[in-house]
């Protein structure tokens, strides 16, 4: 028994894996292999900081800086605002809020806000949309409760997480008085500018600092997700060793056949360049991993649609968008290729039963897990569709835990770094968010917006 555990203690964990195999068989012989000198020099330009965009290349070995002492102070903070609320809001939009809300709902009860066990505080996301009925319904629900706020925002001027704050700030203040609300209200932002800034400095707020040379959708494993995840009651230091490992197993040494991420970057490339496929669909068979896909939406929708170019990030949820999306997967343009996040074991056993009438005519499914149906499911629907014309990547996740999470994050990131590269544009700049920015203000008259406001009220006249 001793012995046992201690073998298993030394065991070494499996990496989350790529398998490419079915992707490549729509490529020329070769064609993946033929990206390597530039995926490679992509990486190169990573690792020296001579890409487009050097500025923002913080996240490329943040996870092994990141120290005990500084996940101490996280964790320090969380435990804080555990203690003092049952709800906790976590305010931001984009890179601000999506990394976050990702983990916290893959590792977190599919009905986590049904669950009353009061072990964790209830974590709600705002101040990603400026829906009036959803900040009104969220203003109601939080009445009589006590609730914190964490406020990110690395500009610290976003209008949607802004007019968010200032709702619950004034709440917060209102229900808890003033002393008590500066002490589960906590700032996510940048170390000088922004207005989060001078108000968390005027207020006395604690605060974390997004570094500045981290973009949003790359800060997942600063405060900006940490925070929020450790508040939720998640092991963050094993999240942060998964990219830790990941790190490792993608680092610009390891041999290009070898290198996950180079060869994901390498085949998508290939995929749009030579074959034509212009969307990528993110398909999980969990539903638990629906905002997984939506971070990575960001991640590369930000990081590669730029320059008229780009892959355009879809996802779907398995099997339920079978029953919506499937038809035109299987039969629709073939202009689309599936990469699939597969978990391969659950983290609970449901055995389905056996019934003496068997009106359903399942008992033939009697005795197996719910995830052996799940599996032939999925293997099904890759059969499916590659015979249907669309390539298939797998990313194979041994269990969906904070390990694995941190894993598949930096992957997705170290990859998206050499994609963008591969592709030619800067991966770490989104000046076309400010299009719809720069309408909203001069819409809506705020002052320095003199000029656009005349212009646009000219052009709609
Ligand atoms: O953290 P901030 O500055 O509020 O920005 C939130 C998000 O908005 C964007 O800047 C786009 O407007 C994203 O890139 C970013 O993740």
């Amino acid at each position: 028994m001793t012995l046992l555990l201690a073998s298993q203690s030394l065991k070494i964990m499996k990496n989350i894996s790529l398998d490419i195999t079915k992707a490549e068989q729509f490529l020329k012989t070769n064609a993946v292999a033929a990206y390597e000198s530039k995926v490679k020099a992509a990486q190169a330009s990573l690792e020296n900081g001579t890409c487009p965009g050097n500025d923002f290349l913080g996240w490329l070995h943040l996870p092994s800086s990141i120290t005990d002492a500084f996940l101490n102070d996280i964790q320090t903070v969380a435990n804080t605002l555990r203690s003092k609320c049952e709800v906790i809001v976590v305010a931001g939009i984009g890179g601000s809020y999506l990394g976050a809300r990702a983990v916290i709902e893959a590792l977190g009860n599919s009905f986590a806000w049904l669950v009353n066990d009061k072990r964790n505080p209830t974590i709600l996301f705002a101040g990603n949309n400026i829906g009036e009925d959803y900040l009104f319904e969220l203003t109601e629900y939080l009445k009589g409760k006590k609730f914190g706020v964490i406020n990110i925002s690395k500009s610290g001027t976003t209008t949607e997480t802004a007019l968010t704050f200032r709702l619950l700030k004034k709440q917060c203040e209102a229900q808890r008085g003033k002393a008590e609300a500066k002490d589960v209200i906590v700032a996510v932002t940048d170390a000088k500018k922004g207005a989060a800034r001078i108000c968390a400095d005027k207020e006395g707020y604690k605060s974390f600092v997004i570094p500045d040379n981290v973009g949003g959708r790359f800060s997942v494993l600063t405060p900006v997700g940490l925070l929020p995840i450790a508040c939720a009651g998640f092991d963050v230091k094993e999240l942060v060793k998964g990219a830790q490992t990941m790190e490792k197993a993608c680092a610009a040494d390891v041999p290009f056949a070898e290198n996950p991420a180079a060869q994901y970057a390498a085949v998508r490339n290939a995929l749009y360049e030579e074959a034509g496929k212009k969307i990528e669909i993110v398909v999980n068979f969990q539903p638990k991993l629906h905002f997984f896909a939506e971070w990575w939406k960001q991640l590369y929708g930000e990081s590669e649609g730029k320059e008229g170019k780009g892959i355009f990030p879809a996802a779907c949820d398995f099997t339920t968008d079978l029953h919506s999306m499937g038809q035109w997967i299987q039969e629709g343009e073939r202009s689309i290729f599936e990469t699939v996040i597969s978990i391969e074991r659950p983290e609970k056993t449901l055995l389905f039963p056996h019934d003496d009438e068997n009106l359903d005519g399942l008992n033939f499914l009697e005795g197996k897990r719910v995830n052996d149906v799940n599996k032939m499911a999925e293997l099904g629907t890759q059969l499916a569709h590659v015979d249907g014309g669309v390539p298939n990547i797998k990313v194979s996740v041994p269990q969906l835990n904070a390990f694995y999470i941190g894993q598949l994050i930096y992957f997705f990131e170290i990859a998206c770094g050499i994609s963008g590269n591969l592709l030619g544009v800067n991966p770490f700049n989104q000046p076309g968010v400010e299009a719809y920015k720069k309408n909203m203000f001069a819409l809506l008259n705020k002052p320095g917006y003199e000029a656009e406001s005349k212009a646009i009220r000219e052009r709609l006249a």
